[in-house]
């Protein structure tokens, strides 16, 4: 059992791929068991566990682990909706000698195990079952789910039933999209990977540490990045960004356009706004959006910000006024939310993950897709999705850190991928060190201590 940072990030049919590839899933399966069995006897210290089989290869696992735990000594009950379908399933109910309890009538155990459905799950789950799964999952003081939690859909993370909350899920093989997207990655408690040593190949995957730049003994401010702003009609928002993107490493800041604000840090550089204040070759990355206004004083500027040729992180108020479709001549990172990203690209279909990769590919500019699962996407197909932020971050400002943080990274030459996942982790970093009910100053003051 591991953690699955860094690991690949399967479809159902990639695993099932996968699995094919491996050509013995009968060996998988057992595998599966003993991992799934191993991390149960080592977690609930003896207490009766209750399994809940379905029709599929995930209750195959789940008749598995029961026969392993039961070899083991460990009290265990099966009990099941109906006769499994699949022939592994049924060989592995086969192996189990001891009663399958009918759901509807199982009592409750202290740990209860939902073998129920895995990636196979493809419609709301039976009315009877729903209300088992929840009914048994109330009841227990410790609740597993294998592989996924029935009723969450594999592929977008989407609940296509009412989904019980779980303590630990046992992602089999490699991690799915749903144990990352929202709704459903809230609900599996704990993620953690049994590797069957199916050795999975995507281009998707979920975030780890990140490699930021560091400075070395020749370093100096321009070599370590010079980021330049463009503020427009809401100051505050621009000098976050500015400030942001100092405290995440960036060696020069300038903040172009907008008021000087009392109090505001004297490190950064302040000019009025001029489209020829670009054309120093020096700047490494144009931090544009945060508090631009959606005017037409706004559309010069960042179609001065567009033609000038630098890198480009594009944010707020500038996705409104962007044409993703427009050729840009130097690389760009959108940083949209939700909201913004419906906006510039239509509602469309698929996850979080698809439709992300998908903008990335017709913009032709590396997308985060800002949220509780943020998603990063490379016009090249490359997709990272990032854990361990923090809900405090649903405050006013702070994706204006984020702008300026993925600025600095930017500009200390970093590809636009590596960048917006640089920043991305230590923007994620420094909402869990300020804790709680943060304001947006804390977190980029943050960005320092997380360094
Ligand atoms: N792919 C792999 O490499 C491995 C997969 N394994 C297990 O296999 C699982 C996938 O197995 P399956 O593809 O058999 O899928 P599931 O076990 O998730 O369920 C599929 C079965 O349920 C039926 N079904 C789907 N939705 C239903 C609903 N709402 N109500 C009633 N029946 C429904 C399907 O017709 C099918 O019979 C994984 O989640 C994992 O637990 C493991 O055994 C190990 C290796
Ligand atoms: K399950």
């Amino acid at each position: 059992m591991s953690p699955i940072t860094g690991t690949p990030i399967l479809t159902a049919a990639e695993m099932r791929s996968a699995e094919a590839a491996h050509g013995d899933s009968a060996f998988l399966m057992e595998q599966a068991g003993q991992g799934i069995a191993g991390a149960i006897r080592r977690l609930v210290a003896g207490a009766e566990v209750l399994i809940l089989c379905g029709p599929g290869n995930n209750g195959g696992d789940g008749y598995v682990a029961a026969r392993l735990l039961r070899e083991q000594g460990h009290a265990v009950r099966i009990a099941a909706a109906g006769e499994p379908k699949s022939d592994l399933a049924r060989a592995a109910r086969t192996r189990w000698d001891g009663p399958v309890e009918p759901l509807a009538e199982a009592q409750p155990a202290p740990v209860l195990v939902d073998a129920l459905f895995g990636t196979g799950l493809s419609r709301p789950l039976p009315d009877g079952v729903a209300t088992d799964l929840h009914r048994l999952a109330e009841a227990a003081r410790f609740r597993v789910a294998i592989d996924l939690p029935s009723g969450v859909a594999s592929d977008d993370g989407c609940c296509l039933s009412m989904v019980p909350r779980f303590d630990l899920t046992l992602a089999l093989g490699s991690a799915k999209p749903a144990h990352l997207l929202y709704p459903a990655a809230g609900l599996m408690g704990e993620v953690r990977l049994i590797d069957l040593g199916l050795a999975p190949v995507s281009r998707a995957s979920v975030m780890r540490r990140a490699d930021l730049p560091e400075p070395g003994p020749a370093s100096h401010k321009y070599s370590r990045g010079m980021v330049a702003v463009v503020a427009g009609r809401m100051g505050g928002a621009a000098e976050l960004a500015a400030v942001s993107a100092l405290r995440a490493g960036a060696g020069y800041v300038l903040h172009l356009g907008g008021r000087d604000p009392k109090g505001a840090p004297h490190a950064v550089v302040r000019r009025r706004w001029s489209a020829e204040a670009l054309d120093d070759v020096r700047i490494g990355a144009v931090v544009i959006g945060p508090g631009l206004g959606r005017d037409d004083d706004a559309r010069a500027r960042l179609d001065a910000v567009l033609a000038s040729g630098r890198p480009l992180v594009i944010d707020g108020d500038a996705l409104h006024l962007l044409d993703p479709d427009a050729p840009r001549g130097a690389p760009a990172i959108l940083t949209p939310h939700q909201g913004e990203f419906d906006a510039l690209f239509g509602k469309g279909e698929g996850s979080r993950i698809d439709r992300a990769r998908a903008a990335a590919a017709r913009s032709g500019a590396t997308v985060v897709l800002k949220g509780p699962d943020t998603v990063i996407a490379d016009p090249d197909g490359r997709v990272i999705v990032a854990t361990g932020g923090s809900p405090w971050l649903s405050t006013a400002g702070t994706g204006d850190v984020l702008a300026g943080a993925t600025g600095a990274m930017l500009s200390a030459g970093l590809s636009p991928f590596d960048a917006a996942t640089a920043a991305v982790r230590l923007h994620g970093r420094a909402a869990v060190a300020c804790g709680r009910s943060f304001i947006a100053d804390d977190l980029a003051a943050a960005l320092s201590r997380v360094r």
